[in-house]
């Protein structure tokens, strides 16, 4: 993307000095009564802009129904979810989400062009510019070459890529992942989170990632915080102060890449076994 449009994107919650997400408190429990089952017991962290979080916990640790109650898709049945300095009620717009699933979050009747363009029109009715938008997130993830092909006519990680650069072009305040390489192969993965680490740095944007994958987490994150087992709690949160632009090579062949990832690797064993 061009050095004029990352400037024109420049998110408007990053003027103000405060975050851009905050929990407070948050609980949720499904259904009631004998029925009930406790799944967050209480969650309050802060979010500040151009902050890229990773959440990750033992399996059932609550981080999906957590996901939910932030994207505004389950509300959450004690504290709070303010985004922007507002309460979350549904999907906020200026909120995009990559799901691991794509194959699921693909129109796959649309062309990939189509698909990347649906959102954009949502904020901007002249044709030329949802084009460029379009054009500029596709060429920063490496597919312009595939515009008029569907989405089951991709690879996987091609795929994942028109879901990423749907996001993107969609130039949300936030980004939020849900294991969104979760399906990909090793060098794909690899690939697809540098990839998003540029272009999140590039615009300075907000993300938070959901990922079962300790390594992921401390490669992409500034803070990582590690769930409890449900119902859900924040065990602990861990500051990630290794340098940026992180490299695949040198970033995990740093001593304390590999000190925070048995740390969490530790906490995570320990966590499931209580
Ligand atoms: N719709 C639902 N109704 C009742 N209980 C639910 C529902 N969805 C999730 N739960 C329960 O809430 C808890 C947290 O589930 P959740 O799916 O959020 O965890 P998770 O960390 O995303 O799991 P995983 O790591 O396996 O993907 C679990 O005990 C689960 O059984």
């Amino acid at each position: 993307m061009t050095k004029q449009t990352m400037t024109d994107i420049a998110p408007a919650a990053q003027q103000a000095d405060r975050p851009v997400l905050e929990l407070t408190e948050v609980g949720k429990t499904y259904g009631s009564g004998r029925d009930a089952v406790e799944a967050i017991r209480s969650v309050s962290f802060d979010v500040r802009a151009g902050e890229m979080i990773a959440i990750v916990g033992p399996s059932g640790a609550g981080k999906t129904t957590l996901l939910n109650c932030i994207v505004g898709l389950l509300s959450a049945t004690k504290g709070a979810v303010l985004f922007e300095g507002q309460k979350v009620k549904g999907p906020p717009e200026a909120m995009a989400v990559v799901f691991q699933d794509y194959s699921r979050s693909l129109l796959p009747w649309r062309s990939v062009r189509s698909n990347v363009e649906l959102p954009i029109r949502k904020k901007h009715k002249d044709r030329a510019t949802v084009r460029a938008k379009a054009d500029e997130a596709l060429a920063a993830v490496g597919l312009s070459h595939v515009d008029r092909k569907y989405p089951w006519q991709l690879s996987g990680g091609m795929q994942q890529r028109v879901a990423i650069a749907r996001a993107l072009a969609y130039e949300p305040d936030i980004l939020i992942m849900d294991e969104p390489f979760a399906s990909l192969d090793a060098i794909v993965r690899a690939e697809l989170e540098d990839l998003v680490l540029t272009i999140v740095r590039e615009l300075n944007m907000t993300a938070l990632i959901v990922t079962h994958d300790i390594d992921e987490a401390v490669y992409l994150a500034d803070r990582v915080f590690v769930l409890t087992k449900s119902p859900t709690e924040i065990a602990e949160e861990i500051e990630v102060p290794l340098a940026k632009p992180r490299h695949q090579v040198s970033t995990k062949g740093d001593p304390r890449f590999a000190q925070l990832r048995s740390h969490i690797y530790s906490l995570i064993t320990e966590i499931a076994a209580r």
